[in-house]
């Protein structure tokens, strides 16, 4: 069931039953859904199958980062179990991003590739201690302008970054942007935060949330907030 919305709600949950007691909430035409490393660890394709038998598009979150067969290979095998979205790390270079996004290309698969430029929970101290010497917004910039001249169509940042993003890679390059914190939500372990309507107008296409509505006390309340927030 294909979705207007901008909303991708993060199944990030210890097990099957636990992710699909929450999907069973969602409605299929008011968001997406995203499994992660945890969840797909756990219960493998079986995950996909589940959600997508429910109507939901899915963004497959296992950020791929191998020498470049090995990446194609794993993002072939990803679209060919349906998911909406699949995802690679842009530090694995032109070479790997090029051979993912040819390999869906070549079996005509429409699976929408991105790649993690930097961790929505790395700061500017975090992102040196890796050996990263300048700004991180620019290597923000760096890797999203790599990512597009390599084919694939858009990238994971900070809502922070998507402005500048959208000016000098346009509209159409996807900008999903994890660390969303609605006002009334805690930051956990994230560091590079925005609203949700605050993210939409910086030039976000979509917004990844999880924890703001997954750990809510009243998780459909929380949801209905951030709806209510960007309409
Ligand atoms: O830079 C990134 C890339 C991916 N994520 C993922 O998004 C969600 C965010 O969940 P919250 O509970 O809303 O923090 C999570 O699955 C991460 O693995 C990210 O946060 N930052």
């Amino acid at each position: 069931m294909a979705t207007d919305s901008p909303l991708i709600i993060a199944l990030d949950y210890p097990s099957l039953d636990q992710a699909l007691c929450m999907a069973d909430q969602l409605d299929p035409t008011r968001c997406r859904v995203k499994v992660g490393k945890e969840l797909f660890t756990r219960s493998g394709p079986a995950v996909l199958e589940a959600l997508h038998g429910r109507g939901f598009e899915v963004f497959l979150d296992l950020k791929f980062h191998d020498i470049p067969n090995t990446v194609a290979g794993a993002v072939e095998a990803a679209a060919e179990q349906g998911v909406w979205m699949v995802n690679v790390h842009a530090a694995g270079g032109g070479e790997m991003m090029r051979a993912a996004a040819r390999r869906l290309q070549e079996k005509k698969l429409a699976t929408h590739l991105i790649a993690v430029t930097v961790l929505t929970s790395m700061t500017q101290d975090v992102l040196a201690g890796t050996g990263v010497a300048g700004a991180l917004d620019e290597q923000v910039m760096r890797l999203a302008a790599l990512t597009r001249q390599s084919g694939l169509d858009g990238v994971v940042c900070s809502a922070r970054e998507a402005a500048a993003l959208k000016s000098s890679l346009g509209e159409a390059f996807l900008k999903v942007t994890p660390g969303i914190r609605p006002h009334f939500a805690a930051l956990n372990d994230q560091e590079r935060v925005m609203t949700p309507a605050k993210a939409l107008k910086e030039g976000s296409t979509h917004l990844v949330i999880g924890r703001p509505v997954t750990q809510a006390s009243d998780p459909m309340a929380a949801l209905s907030a951030i709806e209510a927030e960007i309409a």
